[in-house]
C-alpha cells in the first residue's frame, strides 16, 4: 500500500546553524515529494499545538449544528458570491452537486464592493463567540507557514537567494482562501460524492481534517504498482495535509503537478475538515521559473512545452465561477463585473 510521504517542517522554524543538514533534507523531501505525488504530510506539531485545530473543528460543528434558516443568512449571494455560506450541494465540481455544506472566507480587500467579483466582504458567525477570533489566529499562522515551505521549496529547486526573493515578492501578500466544509454521511447505497475530484487552484493548500477515515482520497497518476487507483489521505496525529495547486505547475513547468483528489465520506459521523489555501497574491504574474529552467536544460528528459504565464487573480475567478450550478450563482456570478 502506497501511502504519502512525510515531511518534517522543523528545521525551518528556527534559524540554527546547527539545522543547515535539517533544513537541506528536508527542501530534498520537498522536492522530491511534489514530483512524485504532488501531496503529502506536513509535520507541523514544532509549529502548532493540535489542540488548536481540534478546536476549530468544534466551533465548525457548532455552526453546522445551527438551524438551516441560521446558517443561511450568510448566504454567498449577500456578497461577491465567493464569501460565505454555501449550503449542501450548492457547490458543484465537475458539473456534480457535491454533498457538502461550507463557510469560505478569503483575504480581506481594501475597498470591499458586493458587485465585483471575490471583492465582497467575509461572513463572519456572530452567533458561535470566539470563531472569528479563534480562526483568524489560524489564518494568520497558516499564513506565515505558507511563506515558510515557499521557502523551503524554493531551496529544493536549486533557488539562489536573489530567486527565491522574487518568487516570495508574488506570494508575500497571499490572496488566501479558507474553507470550513461539513460533510454528512453519504447514503450507502447511493452514488453521490462528498467533493468531486479536482486540483487545487494555487499555491499551497494545508488542510486539517479531523480524525475521519477513509475521507479524502488522492489519485496516483505517475508510477509504481497502484498507478491510476485512489489511495486515503487519513489524517495523523501532529500532521496536516498538504498539496500544490496548479501555480506550482506553471512555476515548475510541469516539474511538479497538481494532483486529483475527491472526498467519499460514507462514515456515519458528520466529518468536518479545514482547507487553507495558500495562494500567490491576486495581482502576481505566474511563470516558468529561471531555476526550473536550468534544470531542464541539465536533464533532457523534462517536458519541454513552456506553460503559459498567468495573472492569478484571473485564472482564480475562472475557477470560481465553476463552483455553482449553471443558471444559479454562476449564472448570476458571470453577470457581477470582473473587476
Ligand atoms: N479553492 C479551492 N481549491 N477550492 C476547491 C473546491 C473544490 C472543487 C471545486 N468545486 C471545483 O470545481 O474546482
Ligand atoms: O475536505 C477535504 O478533505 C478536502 C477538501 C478539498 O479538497 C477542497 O476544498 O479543495
Ligand atoms: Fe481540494
Amino acid at each position: 500500500m502506497t501511502t504519502l510521504p512525510i515531511i518534517d517542517i522543523a528545521p525551518f522554524l528556527n534559524r540554527d546553524l546547527a539545522d543547515e543538514s535539517n533544513r537541506a533534507a528536508t527542501s530534498a523531501a520537498l522536492h522530491k515529494a511534489c514530483v512524485e505525488y504532488g501531496f503529502f504530510y506536513l509535520r507541523i506539531e514544532a509549529f502548532v499545538d493540535s489542540s488548536e485545530p481540534q478546536e476549530l473543528a468544534q466551533l465548525a460543528r457548532a455552526f453546522f449544528d445551527l438551524p438551516q434558516e441560521n446558517k443561511d443568512k450568510l448566504a454567498l449571494k449577500n456578497q461577491d458570491y465567493a464569501r460565505g455560506y454555501a449550503k449542501l450541494k450548492e457547490n458543484v465540481t465537475n458539473g456534480k452537486a457535491d454533498a457538502h455544506e461550507g463557510l469560505d472566507f478569503y483575504r480581506p480587500v481594501l475597498n470591499p464592493n458586493k458587485k465585483k467579483a471575490l471583492w465582497g466582504e467575509n461572513q463572519w458567525p456572530t452567533e458561535i463567540p470566539q470563531f472569528r477570533k479563534k480562526f483568524e489566529i489560524w489564518i494568520n499562522k497558516m499564513k506565515e507557514l505558507g511563506m515558510i515551505v515557499m521557502e523551503a521549496m524554493s531551496q529544493g529547486l536549486g533557488m539562489t537567494q536573489d530567486e527565491w526573493e522574487e518568487l516570495r515578492a508574488q506570494v508575500d501578500d497571499s490572496f488566501w482562501v479558507m474553507r470550513v466544509i461539513g460533510y454528512p454521511s453519504l447514503p450507502k447505497d447511493h452514488d453521490g460524492i462528498s467533493c468531486g475530484a479536482h486540483k487545487d487552484y494555487g499555491c499551497l493548500t494545508f488542510l486539517y481534517a479531523d480524525p475521519t477515515p477513509n475521507a479524502l482520497q488522492v489519485f496516483l497518476d505517475r508510477g509504481g504498482s497502484e498507478k491510476g487507483t485512489w489511495i486515503n489521505a487519513d489524517p495523523i496525529p501532529g500532521c496536516i495535509v498538504c498539496n500544490i495547486g496548479e501555480m506550482w505547475e506553471i512555476w515548475t513547468n510541469g516539474l511538479y503537478r497538481s494532483t486529483l483528489h475527491r472526498v467519499v465520506h460514507r462514515g456515519t459521523n458528520y466529518r468536518v475538515s479545514i482547507p487553507f489555501f495558500f495562494e500567490p497574491n491576486f495581482d502576481a504574474l505566474v511563470k516558468p521559473l529561471p531555476a526550473v529552467k536550468r534544470r531542464v536544460e541539465a536533464e533532457e528528459s523534462l517536458s519541454k512545452r513552456v506553460r503559459r504565464p498567468v495573472k492569478y487573480g484571473e485564472f482564480l475567478m475562472s475557477k470560481v465561477g465553476n463552483n455553482f450550478e449553471k443558471g444559479d450563482a454562476s449564472g448570476r456570478y458571470g453577470t457581477i463585473s470582473k473587476l
